[in-house]
């Protein structure tokens, strides 16, 4: 059963295809409190499959309501990286909703049923989200690209304002700056900029305003090293049980 949903799914990950004009996106961001977490629903109108990017194991119940109210099936549940702040709810709606593979970057070394590489793209309906490569924050960031490049889901890469911390989980401050600037920053200025977190009641960008106005990402790169270095930032307080859990999708008995 599940062999063959991988394999279905791998089929989908394969060239960039283009699309016609007619098709909608429905986009929904949602919010988790404690951990000042974004976790965001896309889905195509007309077929309403969907994908869920960083859902968070306490508002799980939440999406799923929200996802059988709007009538979408829910394709994917993709983690931009392993969290470090809170415990992903990607496990427990892939056991709660048939169908639904759950994904993260094999470079994250976190169990899943889709290990992404640079460049695969999952398909939902007529649209695709391109995984980018972002590492710095840590190694396996991921930035989903929509196909049309209209929009970006950053997860901690790029913050508004602000980006990812790099003091932990093999995070490197030189190769995150690099990151934003050739994979983030290179997108059509209009693109919006949708962050895994925001810690200040901001809820998109664009990259243009972030080329300009970021006060870490518009330094030179040896200032922006300096600047992380010095950062001294406390401990997320669940990293000990958000680390582990999230290695296993959020879950004890993922077999993927
Ligand atoms: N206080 C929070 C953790 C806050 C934090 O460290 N956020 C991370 C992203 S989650 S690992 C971050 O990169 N912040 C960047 C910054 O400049 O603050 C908690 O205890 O959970």
């Amino acid at each position: 059963m599940w062999g063959r949903r991988v394999a279905a799914a791998l089929r989908a990950l394969g060239p960039a295809r283009s699309y016609g004009t007619g098709r909608r996106l429905l986009l929904r961001q949602l919010f988790e409190a404690r951990s000042c977490t974004y976790t965001y629903v896309l889905a195509d109108e007309a077929s309403r499959d969907a994908v869920i990017v960083d859902p968070v194991l306490e508002t799980v119940a939440r999406d799923t309501q929200l996802l059988r109210e709007l009538g979408l099936r829910l394709r994917y549940a993709v983690n931009t990286h392993c969290h470090a702040d809170h415990v992903t709810g990607s496990g427990a709606l892939r056991a709660a909703l048939p169908g639904c593979l759950s994904a993260i970057s094999r470079a994250s070394g976190a169990r899943a049923d889709l290990l992404l590489r640079d460049g695969d793209r999952l398909q939902f309906g007529a649209f695709e989200l391109e995984a980018r490569a972002s590492p710095g924050h840590t190694p396996g960031c991921l930035t989903l690209v929509l196909d049309d490049e209209s929009m970006a889901f950053t997860g901690d890469a790029l913050l508004i304002r602000g980006c990812g911390r790099t003091d932990f989980q093999q995070g490197c401050a030189r190769t995150l700056y690099r990151s934003v600037h050739e994979r983030i920053f290179t997108l059509p200025g209009s693109c919006l900029v949708y962050p895994g977190h925001d810690y200040t009641g901001q809820t998109v960008s664009t990259v243009d305003e972030e080329r300009r106005f970021n006060p870490r990402l518009s330094l030179s790169a040896d200032e922006f090293v300096t600047l992380m270095e010095g950062l001294n930032l406390p401990r997320p307080q669940l990293m000990d049980v958000a680390v582990p859990a999230n290695l296993r999708c959020g879950v004890q008995d993922v077999t993927a």
